[in-house]
């Protein structure tokens, strides 16, 4: 069973740099096999599971949770990580707290490890899905939102809470007011988007990144295949005799931050955790720094001619 290193957020609590993406779309289509995709992950040492209300996946994960402990896989539920995230439709201050709360229902848990706002953009609808209406777009009150993050983490139902998402300048406007700095912004990472601007802000500000979509979440509506056919990285992996998505995840892991991958398929979720007995060269890092940069999600179902976001750079602060 693999080992996976784990890195110290700022607030003292750890957080495994190799965690397992519960996302598979269409939203819910797994949910006959999820349970026990998920306790076979726990059986292959994974221990970080990536979770999000609109997912579907928090009660299997539950239930996954709880066969791994009554299997003795696990000794007690403090040697899992588990992040969820905050949807669009409860980002508003009131909707905060019971949202957690139904997320920790979910998952049978008294406190998840890490809680995310996923997306920085609010809706009216207190719906949980992605067909909303473009009238229900509002832009999100950081302040207030945050504040009610804030209290979860003081109820103690999130050991740390942290953002998705977020630019550089949702990131300045949530820090000119927070109380408890956020310990994470999970972001879009890969060689295709390497996110070097941000992640210097986040260094500086001790902000913990960690990377989604690592193969450019391949097959989702909101991925591309641009990683898993890309000609620099096929030519690495074959020198090396390693995958594409080896090569991909080990890139991200080489930068300091943390990764989360998915992966059902049980021989990729054991390929997908072999990474850290082997490095990439110096050579073949400035290959990989040299691919042309592109963002894969840009989230469009958030840009309305009405407003508040009415173009991606308007959406992503100039990001993209
Ligand atoms: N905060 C946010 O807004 C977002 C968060 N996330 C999180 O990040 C996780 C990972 O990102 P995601 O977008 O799913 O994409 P990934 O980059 O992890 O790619 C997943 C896709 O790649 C395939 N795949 C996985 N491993 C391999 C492999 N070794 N070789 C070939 N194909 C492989 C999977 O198929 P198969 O299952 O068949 O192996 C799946 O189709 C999500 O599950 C979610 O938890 C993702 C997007 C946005
Ligand atoms: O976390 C995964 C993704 O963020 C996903 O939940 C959303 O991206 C959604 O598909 C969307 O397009 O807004």
């Amino acid at each position: 069973m693999s080992s996976i290193p784990e890195f110290t957020l700022q607030n003292g609590n750890t957080i495994p740099l190799l965690g397992f993406g519960t996302a598979e779309y269409p939203f819910g289509s797994s949910s006959e096999t999820m349970k026990e995709t998920f306790l076979h992950a726990i059986k292959l040492g994974y221990r970080h599971f990536d979770s999000a209300a609109i997912y579907q996946s928090e009660q299997l994960l539950g239930e996954a949770m709880h066969d791994a402990l009554n299997l003795g896989l696990i000794k007690s539920r403090d040697e899992l990580f588990i992040t969820s995230k905050l949807w669009c439709s409860n980002g508003h201050h009131d909707r905060v707290v019971p949202a957690i709360q139904k997320t920790l229902s979910n998952l049978k848990l008294e406190y998840v490890d890490l809680y995310l706002i996923h997306i920085p953009v609010s809706l009216k609808t207190g719906e949980i899905g992605l067909s909303f209406k473009k009238e229900d777009i509002l832009p999100m009150d950081i302040k207030s939102v945050w504040e009610a993050m804030e209290n979860c983490q003081k109820l103690g139902l999130a050991k740390s809470i942290g953002v998705s998402n977020f630019t550089r300048k949702k990131l300045e406007t949530l820090l000119s007011t927070a109380k408890i700095h956020p310990a994470v912004n999970q972001v879009e990472m890969n060689p295709y988007w390497q996110q070097e601007q941000l992640r210097e802000f986040c260094e500086e500000k001790g902000i913990h990144i960690t990377a989604y979509s690592p193969l450019g979440g391949k097959g989702t509506i909101w991925g591309t295949n641009w990683i898993m056919e890309c000609e620099v990285l096929k030519e690495i992996a074959k020198a090396k005799g390693r995958t594409i998505a080896q090569i991909s995840l080990r890139w991200v892991y080489e930068q300091g931050v943390s990764v989360v991958v998915k992966s059902f398929n049980k021989e990729r979720m054991k390929e997908n955790l072999d990474i850290f007995d082997w490095n990439l060269s110096p050579d073949e890092l400035q290959k990989i720094t040299g691919i042309p940069q592109r963002k894969g999600f840009i989230a469009s179902e958030f840009i309305s001619d009405e407003g508040p976001y009415k173009t991606l750079s308007e959406l992503w602060d100039g990001e993209i």
